[in-house]
């Protein structure tokens, strides 16, 4: 099979709509798919073209998919926004960005104007001349395949209709209009002028039109917009120029109210409702969320859970970036990729793993602080102070929350120290206590789905017992690996004991450094560290200092022969 037309295999694929999900499956997708649940295609929808069916649309550009010859290749969801640059970079074309990238989605970028623009407000706007604009859509739209088109401060009329002109030659499957105005700042980024290509170009067009309340009010000519009703009746109103769907955006609703946002589809009213997250961190709120929309859209999501995911993932996003300061004026951007706190906490690892810190490994054991009634933040301060440097948490008995709770506070600890702090085998609680890293079995999560997981920069380590194990860790990507049980313990029941000779044979072959762990301690830590394989960069340690009455004096000793012991490089 080699090609066939789109509108051929639109029937069939219509009554499986999840073999479409471009995440699901490495089919190439049909342009145009997805109407029966997103909104109808550009045209389909417009009333200027309502004569001509998506479906036809489709055949009469001639547009071909390729079949599951092809199926190789990975259609990512695209979006294309045309917009405005935001020098600032909280809003406009680089809000677009970094939320199309939060949502996983690839986004390509048509810049209308650029403006100087920061926390303070709008210096200065130099629009892009109108045949400009129109190259850059060609130049996109020629050669991509994109999904959603989302426009966003659009500075002229004769923009407008460029992007119509564009659109008419390069069908896509959703318009999202963000009819972009006066920034919170109060200025002005496309004068009255353009209410007119609003209302009667892009309107009709639009799959969903998202105007906040000023932009409501200055469609409709200027009427008072105060209350979520009045947003009700200004939904509707707007809906009457054409558009599929309206949201009418209630940000700017008084401080003491919800943000309560308005969507009507010409049938029924949602009220979407969050709760106001007081920040000033909020310029942009409006980009991300119609670009959010757009990615969810491109996806393949139905309007309505794309717009409640938008609402979402804002409010998520101004929750996680509250107490960010990023300039000096009144409305700060926000992290749409929810990095950005770790730096105000100072609490990033400022570098990439060092072996060198697997020299004096502790390892804290529910059941060893029970017994000597010591918390596990107490375990772990003492440690730190007795000189270990790094710490894992294995709390095998504790309580989910109770454990979440005390890793919280143990990262606390070690960041102030600048010792890593790795969680046994739970993903999931390091990931929430955003500890340094894991430290994972042969039975537990695979090394590489837990890379997957916890991303690049964090820690993982694996148990290994042979030389083929350590092979697999290093192929999964892992950091460090653990070996032993060198000597027999009480610790880990039925584990079966490696011995020197075992441990010896696993670090010659390891291409990972590796840390020797199992019935170490005081008495035998110095004929461990003198087998002088290079790759064995320490002992970790779980009796020899958790049960005993004094952990901290337990660690200095340890630490004190290991100093002395000649073959270690510290
Ligand atoms: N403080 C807040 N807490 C929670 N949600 C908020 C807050 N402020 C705005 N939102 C939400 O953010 C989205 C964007 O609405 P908003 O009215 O701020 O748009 P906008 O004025 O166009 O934004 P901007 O011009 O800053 O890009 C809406 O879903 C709104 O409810
Ligand atoms: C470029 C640009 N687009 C949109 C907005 C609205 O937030 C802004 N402030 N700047
Ligand atoms: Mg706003």
């Amino acid at each position: 099979m080699g090609y066939c037309s789109c509108s051929q295999l639109l029937s069939s694929l219509i009554s499986f709509p999840k073999s479409c999900s471009p995440l699901s499956t490495t089919q190439v997708i049909p342009k145009g798919f997805g109407q029966s649940r997103v909104s109808g295609s550009l045209f389909a929808n417009s009333r200027m073209q309502q004569t001509m069916s998506f479906a036809t649309m489709q055949e009469d550009k001639g547009l071909l998919m390729k079949t599951s010859d092809d199926n190789s290749k990975l259609r990512i969801p695209h979006v294309l926004t045309v917009a405005g640059s935001d020098s600032g970079a909280g809003a406009g074309i680089q809000a677009d960005l970094k939320a199309c990238a939060a949502r996983g989605v690839y986004c390509s970028t048509v810049i209308t104007a650029v403006t100087a623009q920061n926390t303070v407000g709008v210096q200065g706007v130099d629009i892009v001349p109108e045949d400009f604009v129109a190259e850059q859509l060609k130049s996109v739209l020629s050669d991509m395949h994109v999904d959603v088109v989302k426009t966003g401060m659009l500075p002229s009329v004769g923009i407008v209709k460029v992007i119509l002109q564009s659109l008419k030659q390069f069908p896509v499957r959703a318009l999202v209009v963000d009819p972009v105005m006066v920034s919170t700042s109060g200025d002005v980024l496309a004068g009255p002028s353009i209410l007119g290509g609003f209302r009667e170009v892009l309107l009709p067009m639009a799959d969903i039109v998202t105007p906040n309340l000023k932009e409501a009010s200055a469609l409709l000519g200027g009427v008072q917009l105060e209350t979520v009703n009045d947003m009700r009746s200004a939904a509707k109103s707007i809906h009457d120029m054409g558009p599929r769907n309206v949201l009418v955006k209630g940000g700017d609703l008084a401080a003491s109210l919800d943000a309560v946002d308005i969507f009507f589809d010409g049938e029924n009213f949602y009220e979407l409702r969050s709760s106001r997250i007081e920040t000033r961190n909020t310029h942009g709120t409006g980009c991300t969320l119609a670009s959010c929309i757009a990615a969810e859209l491109a996806k393949g999501s139905s309007m309505l859970s794309a717009v409640k995911v938008a609402k979402r993932y804002v409010e998520t996003a101004l929750d996680y970036s509250k107490d960010i300061a990023i300039g000096n004026g009144l409305q700060g951007p926000f992290d749409h990729l929810f990095k950005l706190k770790h730096n105000i906490h100072n609490s990033w690892r400022p570098q990439a793993f060092d072996p060198s810190d697997l020299f004096l490994y502790a390892v804290t054991d529910s059941r060893m602080n029970k017994k000597w009634d010591r918390s596990i933040t107490d375990a772990v301060k003492a440690a730190i102070e007795g000189g270990a440097t790094i710490v894992q948490l294995r709390e095998k008995d504790a309580e989910t929350r109770d454990f979440l709770e005390a890793a919280k506070a143990c990262v606390e600890i070690c960041r102030s120290h600048g010792i890593p702090l790795l969680i046994n085998d739970r993903i999931d609680v390091a990931l929430a206590c955003d500890a340094d890293g894991v430290h994972v079995g042969q039975s537990d999560m695979p090394a590489n789905v837990a890379r997957t997981l916890l991303g690049p920069e964090k820690i993982i380590g694996v148990s290994c017992k042979t030389p083929e194990q350590a092979h697999q860790a290093w192929v999964d990507g892992a950091d460090y690996i653990g070996c032993g049980g060198v000597y027999p313990t009480n610790t880990k029941e039925n584990n079966i004991t490696v011995g020197l000779e075992g441990l010896k044979a696993v670090s010659l072959s390891s291409k990972l450094p590796v840390v020797a762990i199992g019935g170490i301690g005081v008495s035998n830590a110095r004929s461990v560290m003198e087998l002088g394989v290079p790759t064995l960069k320490g002992v970790a340690v779980v009796s020899a200092l958790f049960d005993r009455e004094l952990v901290l004096t337990e660690t200095r000793k340890l630490h004190a022969l290991l100093k002395e012991t000649p073959t270690h490089s510290n």
